[in-house]
């Protein structure tokens, strides 16, 4: 192991030798502060599973110390969501990006599929790459999302469609996400998830999922839908199975949903032979706003907004993120006093396990699980 890294041990007695070896070479004052520390990590006990690593035992005990004794009401959490929040992969096999939901979705056709897997197949090697710098591959970045939305965009995705979509993808939230996004929910800890995958698509996601408590924000790439309500290329009744049937011309129709779970009507309307074969209730004609892809995420980006208005007595804040773009989520957050970041680290874990360990205070490797943020929200909240 790297001199001045941690990595917690996988038992009790691989930490005690950690700790030994310090004590042999280091000076006395290092020494009084690993046992400090050892006592402080060891009342969060799940931070000695081998899948987490530390740069800094002490630092972390120091900020989890002042956070706690901040209490709840200065704490606020800012989240990524793809492979932070929902699963890197099940069985060996990897999960859907808010993205690839839609990617691998029937709303997409097949030879836009092959371009959007193309897309993934030649920029999400760059993404991961450490031996890349940001300088390089931020234009590389905004080249792949560019692309992917005007692919998108050309497949005049139905808004109505999104959340069969996602009922209908393999994404997956991690193990334990139940327990954080209700843990918050009832200490009313404000949850910023700040994404550069697809606002719809992951709202739908964790709205299926029963945790989009009404503390959770979401700031990301979110669609802009033409409104207008008919369009020719697509028979009706592959969406309304109920109005196959005839009906008379001077009919007035209700247009439902057909969602599972939700049944809605989307639309009144007088029957028109025209009409009946195409309605829709709104297509993807743009993204709205700026981009947000992973290099340009900053809480400053929602400045003079409601939800910036709301956080500025919050001055402590957990952060979860998955690559290195993420650190900088907190950026502008005002009279920031502490802000410990955990990060996953899901690809390529041996040659980046170095830059996360110097960026992250800890390191998640492969764990498809919330235990950490959990564990660690608990000790903060005094539960
Ligand atoms: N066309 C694209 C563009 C990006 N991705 C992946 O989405 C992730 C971004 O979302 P976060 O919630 O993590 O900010 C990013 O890591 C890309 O790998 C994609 O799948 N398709």
């Amino acid at each position: 192991m790297p001199t001045g890294q941690h990595r917690s041990g996988q038992n009790d007695n691989e930490r005690e030798i950690t700790v030994e070896i310090k004590e042999r070479n280091d000076c006395s004052e290092v020494m009084c502060d690993m046992r400090k520390c050892k006592k402080s990590l060891y009342m969060i006990p799940v931070l000695s599973k081998s899948s987490v690593g530390m740069r800094d035992p002490k630092r972390v005990e120091q900020i989890l110390t002042s956070m706690r004794n901040a209490g709840p009401s200065t704490l606020q959490v800012i989240s990524d969501f793809d492979m932070t929040l929902t699963r890197f992969a099940y069985n060996g096999k990897r999960c859907p990006t808010s993205h690839n939901i839609l990617d691998n979705s029937k709303l997409i056709s097949e030879d836009c599929k092959a371009k959007l897997k193309n897309l993934l197949d030649t920029y999400y090697p760059i993404e991961i790459d450490s031996t890349r710098s940001v300088e390089e591959k931020l234009p590389l970045m905004v080249e792949w999302w560019t692309k992917a939305h005007e692919l998108l965009v050309q497949q005049k995705i139905s808004k109505d469609h999104l959340a069969l979509a996602v009922r209908e993808s393999e994404a997956m939230l991690r193990d334990g996400y139940q327990q954080f996004f209700d843990d918050l929910h009832q200490t009313s800890v404000p949850l910023l998830i700040f994404s550069a995958g697809v606002g719809d698509v992951l709202e739908e996601v964790i709205r299926q999922a029963g945790v989009f408590h009404p503390n959770v924000k979401v700031f990301s790439n979110y669609m802009d839908f033409d409104e207008s309500i008919w369009r020719k290329s697509r028979p009706l009744h592959l969406r309304y199975p109920n109005l196959q049937q005839p009906y008379p011309d001077d009919a007035t129709l209700m247009i439902w949903s057909t969602d599972e779970d939700e049944i809605r009507p989307v639309l009144l309307m007088q029957r028109h032979s025209d009409w009946i074969n195409d309605v829709i209730q709104g297509v993807l004609r743009a993204f709205k706003g700026e981009l947000i892809h992973i290099y340009n995420k900053r809480e400053g980006a929602l400045l003079n907004t409601e939800h910036f208005k709301e956080l500025q007595s919050r001055c402590n804040v957990l952060l979860l993120g998955d690559s290195l773009g993420d650190l900088n989520m907190a950026d502008g957050v005002m009279n920031l006093q502490n802000v410990l970041k955990i990060g996953y680290l899901n690809d390529k874990v041996d040659e980046r396990r170095q830059s996360y360990l110097n960026s992250y205070d800890i390191i998640l490797e492969k764990d498809e699980t919330m235990d950490v943020p959990n564990a660690i929200l608990q000790y903060i909240l005094g539960q």
